[in-house]
């Protein structure tokens, strides 16, 4: 059990500053609506319903990234939850931000601008250093105090998350509260049969390790996604490359080999790799093409059907499964098939299920999949994988300090 207090033990009418976790999928410029949205929303309706007064922090993107974006969109899309309006403030701590900061009051909501777009959110940093930041200093006095809801992005060590709760009075909302309990609650269950794992999406540094973590302990891994080309790479085919205007695989290739290369040799007969991939094709049609036929010079999008084919046997015949990131770019129908259909061999499985990533739950509504046949839809991504490995998560560790 967690011993951090949650927003039941607030004072009504208090000034509150909330760090939320909407971070959400960019398309063509255009900010998409999820679960995260609808899931901070309850919290930010019980904070009104005891007239407090709610200041929200949210980050999104990182930057360089064409998902950097400023927060104008997610405050439309939190009012259209809400059914009332958020104000959108553009700034963080300067000026404007403090006129709006002074003159708010209880029973109102404001989204203040991308935190990582003003000073003193980034890098990762001790929160001690992080609550010296000019950020925490100028903001943290305005408020009566820290509500930490942002349970996706408590493995981030950056000052909304692990500065403001270090030197304020400081509380869990909604997410938080629930997102800790089951997750932890999953790493503590055994089961008697096979337990799979599902591990695919963008970001080797939260699914390497859990292989790494897991080895011993998971009886099969399923990769697809970046992390399955980058596995694929350690076996001499010519994938998981850079093509020209991705910055996907090189940088995770030279930050994550030896881990990469070590975790292959020692798990070797757990890891199932995909055995043919998806393409686009000259025609802008979906091909796929076997492993041993691919070249550097392609990117792939999605594993190929012999590959989902053999994972939607494993998963049939196990007793848990847990999903991290997609097999494939499922944004795009013609790359949907890996992840929807292995979704779909989970759904109808009679095991253990949860299917974690911000991104990756998106599929499960985005192509019809019910989510009440998955036994549990984590929000978080990297957060939730630090669950399972039993990794410590700094956004929790300071809340239960400040108790
Ligand atoms: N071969 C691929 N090339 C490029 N992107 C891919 C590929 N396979 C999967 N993806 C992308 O992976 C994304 C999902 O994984 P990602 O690691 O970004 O996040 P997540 O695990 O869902 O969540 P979080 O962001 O919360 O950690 C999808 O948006 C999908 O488009
Ligand atoms: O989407 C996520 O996983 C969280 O919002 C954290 O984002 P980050 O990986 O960019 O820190």
């Amino acid at each position: 059990m967690s011993s951090f207090r949650t927003i039941d033990n607030l004072e009504p009418g208090r000034r509150l500053l909330v760090r939320i976790d909407v971070n959400a999928p960019v398309e063509d410029g255009v900010v998409q609506d999820g679960r995260r949205f609808a899931r901070h929303a309850e919290t930010i309706r019980d904070l009104l319903a005891d007239d407090h007064a709610v200041a929200l922090l949210a980050h999104q993107g990182r930057p360089g990234r064409d998902t950097f974006v400023s927060l104008d969109q997610h405050a439309d899309i939190l009012g259209d939850h809400l059914g009332r309006e958020v104000d959108f403030v553009p700034d963080t701590y300067g000026e404007e931000a403090l006129a709006a900061i002074d003159a708010f009051d209880s029973g109102d909501v404001l989204l203040l601008e991308n935190v990582r777009m003003c000073d003193g959110e980034l890098p990762e940093a001790d929160p001690g250093v992080k609550a010296e930041t000019e950020f925490v200093r100028t903001l943290a006095p305005r408020f009566d105090a820290y509500v930490g809801d942002a349970y996706s992005t408590a493995h981030r060590s950056h000052a909304s998350i692990v500065g403001f709760p270090r030197v304020m009075d400081a509380y869990a909302g909604r997410v938080m509260e629930g997102e800790y309990t089951a997750n932890t609650a999953i790493r503590e269950r055994s089961f008697d049969g096979p337990v799979t794992m599902v591990l695919g999406g963008t970001k080797a540094e939260d699914t390497i390790p859990v292989v790494e973590r897991l080895g011993d302990t998971v009886d099969r891994f399923c990769l697809g996604g970046i992390v399955g080309e980058l596995f694929l790479r350690t076996e001499g085919y010519d994938v998981g490359y850079d093509v020209e205007g991705s910055e996907l695989f090189d940088h995770q290739w030279d930050d994550h080999r030896e881990t990469i290369e070590r975790v292959h040799d020692s798990y070797d007969e757990k890891l199932f790799l995909p055995t043919d991939l998806a393409f686009e094709g000259a025609d802008g049609e979906r091909a796929e093409v076997d492993v041993e036929g691919v070249t550097k010079e392609t990117p792939f999008f999605d594993v190929g059907s012999e590959t989902v084919e053999r994972y939607a046997d494993r998963v049939s015949t196990s007793e848990a499964v847990f999903v991290k990131g997609a097999l494939g770019v499922f944004e795009d129908e013609r790359f949907a098939d890996g992840t929807v259909a292995v979704l779909s061999a989970i759904a109808d499985a009679d095991c253990f299920s949860v299917v974690g990533g911000g991104d990756t739950a998106r599929s499960i509504s985005a192509y019809d999949l019910d989510e009440s046949d998955f036994s549990r839809v984590s929000i978080a991504g990297g957060a939730y994988v630090r669950a399972l490995t039993g990794d410590p998560l700094v956004g929790v560790d300071v809340l239960e300090s400040a108790s």
